[in-house]
């Protein structure tokens, strides 16, 4: 699914309107039906609506979805704030169309501002402000959106909570943006919704399709993308009925240090439960009984050292390595990881420590091999980048790095995404915050490593690898609930997440 900004959100109402033969008006009309159902869904007769519209086309829905319950009977206050004296056309109209249902409750702001006492049982309705917002609230506006987050209220607001802007929210004031309990989001969700620090005001949001023309959607230029489960089944390589190991490729793992074993058992049991034909894992010798015992299917390959990845090894075997879970930073793994790493001819994941020691060896960072997968969470991608104040410059510097590396990019969390090099943004639905917990990144990279063996394309195996990440920590979660499930419970998922991928629906 496409992320558009709110200009390309504008530009889409006006070409359904244009090209689908459909009135402003009725396509406000057609929203605010889907947001009235919406909330009466929700929400009983029992609970009073005060309905905040303001003096463009969200306020126009906000009107028109007061109407509409007023009409079913629902008891509704209007405050629609025309400050300047200039409402949109719609607005207008929607503000005519109350007052002729007979709509008692309709008070006009242009100065002073009389607030309601507001309950917790009262429903807010926020229609300030949609994808027209062009700069932060302030003044009148800022302090209704003060005294709406202070009142016990539940808030809905209509697109986008007032006061956010879509994208960038870098210099915006975060006390004037209304934090709403609920979003109905028109048509398509907004970038800033994704972003980690937004969450409080756009933690629960959903998506009302009110039938924007598809033939624009389908021309628009994004580089921000929601991955769907349908694009993922169709990736899916199915197996031949001749198929044998040889087909499923060999992976090579080099992961795990004295006292970091678990992460090499981590990712080698996800890598096999993905698929792959062959794994060997090349970890200290310290490990060699710990994997050959916990992961019988992978062959093991000791290194010189004891305790610590300390010799690169040929690769001349494999189809795709990863390196990096558990290895430590010891000097010795890290002069062996650059070697091993600027050497590597065959598709690539990096993570962890590996990644750590790119940071700290930063002038061999243009020897990675170009296409390589980096998989960092927040701090690891801050280590390689800079410290970054807000979603929106860490993206825009991780697109910067995938560009200029030539590489794809997991930035792992909430909303996962990956970065291709030609600085496309694919974010992840699936997954849970019980993901937060030791181990868990581990898992992805041993799935990765699979993928990539069994010859999918970089940009293939990282999508398909988060989703199915994800979709396993989501079944892990329905098993162990968010609190006790483990890293080893995703990997415990893996096999039911693969077949809900790929048996049909
Ligand atoms: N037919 C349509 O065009 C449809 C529009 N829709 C709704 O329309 C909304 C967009 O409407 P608009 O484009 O009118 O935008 P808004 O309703 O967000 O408001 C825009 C107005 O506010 C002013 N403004 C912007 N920032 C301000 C600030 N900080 N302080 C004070 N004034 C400010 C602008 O100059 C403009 O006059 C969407 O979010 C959605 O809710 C939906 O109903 C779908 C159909
Ligand atoms: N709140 C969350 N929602 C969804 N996924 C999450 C969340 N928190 C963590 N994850 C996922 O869990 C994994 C954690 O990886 P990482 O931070 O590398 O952990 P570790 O180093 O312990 O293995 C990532 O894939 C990340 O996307
Ligand atoms: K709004």
């Amino acid at each position: 699914m496409k992320i558009l900004n709110c200009k390309q959100q504008k530009e889409a109402d006006a070409y359904t309107i244009e090209h689908e033969g459909i009135l402003s008006i009725n396509l406000m009309e057609k929203a605010a039906g889907m947001l009235t159902e919406a909330i009466t869904r929700r929400w009983d007769k029992s609970h009073r609506i005060v309905v905040f519209a303001g003096p463009g086309n969200n306020g126009g829905d906000a009107l028109a979805v007061a109407r509409m319950l007023f009409l079913k009977n629902y008891q509704v206050e209007v405050f629609l704030f025309n400050v300047t004296g200039q409402l949109s056309e719609e607005c207008l109209t929607n503000i005519r169309r109350l007052k002729e249902s007979g709509f008692p409750n309709y008070t006009e702001v242009s100065s002073q501002f009389q607030a309601p006492k507001l309950t917790e049982h009262d429903i807010v309705v926020d229609g300030l402000f949609g994808s027209g917002l062009n700069r932060p609230l302030n003044g009148g506006f800022a302090a209704v959106v003060k005294f709406i987050n202070a009142s016990p209220a539940t808030v809905v607001s209509i697109d986008v909570p007032s006061g956010l802007m879509g994208e960038d929210n870098s210099y915006n004031v975060r006390q004037n943006i209304i934090q709403a309990d609920l979003t109905l989001s028109i048509q398509m969700p907004k970038l800033s919704f994704l972003f980690p620090e937004n969450e409080e005001f756009t933690s629960h949001w959903e998506l009302l399709d009110i039938g924007i023309s598809r033939e624009y959607i389908a021309q628009a230029e994004t580089r921000y993308f929601i991955t769907e489960e349908q694009e993922m089944r169709q990736l899916i390589r199915p197996r031949r009925t001749f198929a044998h190991k040889g087909n499923f490729g060999h992976g090579l793992l080099i992961a795990g240090s004295y006292g970091m074993g678990g992460a090499a058992v981590l990712a080698a049991r996800a890598c096999m439960r993905s698929g792959i034909g062959l794994l060997t894992v090349h970890s200290p010798i310290c490990n060699h009984q710990l994997l050959q015992t916990i992961v019988p299917e992978a062959m093991v390959q000791d290194d010189v050292h004891e305790r610590f990845f300390a010799e690169p090894t040929d690769l001349d075997n494999y189809q795709a390595m990863a390196i990096g879970p558990g290895l430590s930073q010891e000097e010795i793994t890290a002069q062996a990881a650059l070697d091993q790493v600027s050497n590597c001819f065959i598709p690539l994941v990096l993570d962890a420590d590996a990644l750590n020691i790119f940071s700290a060896y930063r002038s061999y960072l243009n020897r990675l091999p170009k296409h390589s997968i980096l998989t960092p969470h927040v701090k690891e991608l801050e280590r390689l980048v800079g410290r970054c104040s807000n979603s929106f410059e860490r993206l825009s510097k991780a697109k910067e790095l995938a560009g200029e590396l030539q590489v794809y990019i997991i930035l792992k969390g909430a909303w996962t995404t990956v970065i291709t090099p030609e600085g496309n943004c694919y974010f992840n639905p699936t997954g849970n915050p019980g993901m937060a917990t030791g181990g868990s990144g581990d898992v992805l990279t041993g799935i990765l490593l699979s993928l990539l063996a069994q010859g999918y394309t970089q940009e293939e195996a990282c999508r398909l690898g988060v989703y199915i990440h994800g979709l396993a920590g989501d079944i892990a979660c329905m098993r162990m609930g968010e609190i006790s499930m483990t890293a080893g419970d995703i990997v415990n998922a893996l096999p039911e997440a693969w077949k809900k991928l790929t048996t049909s629906k």
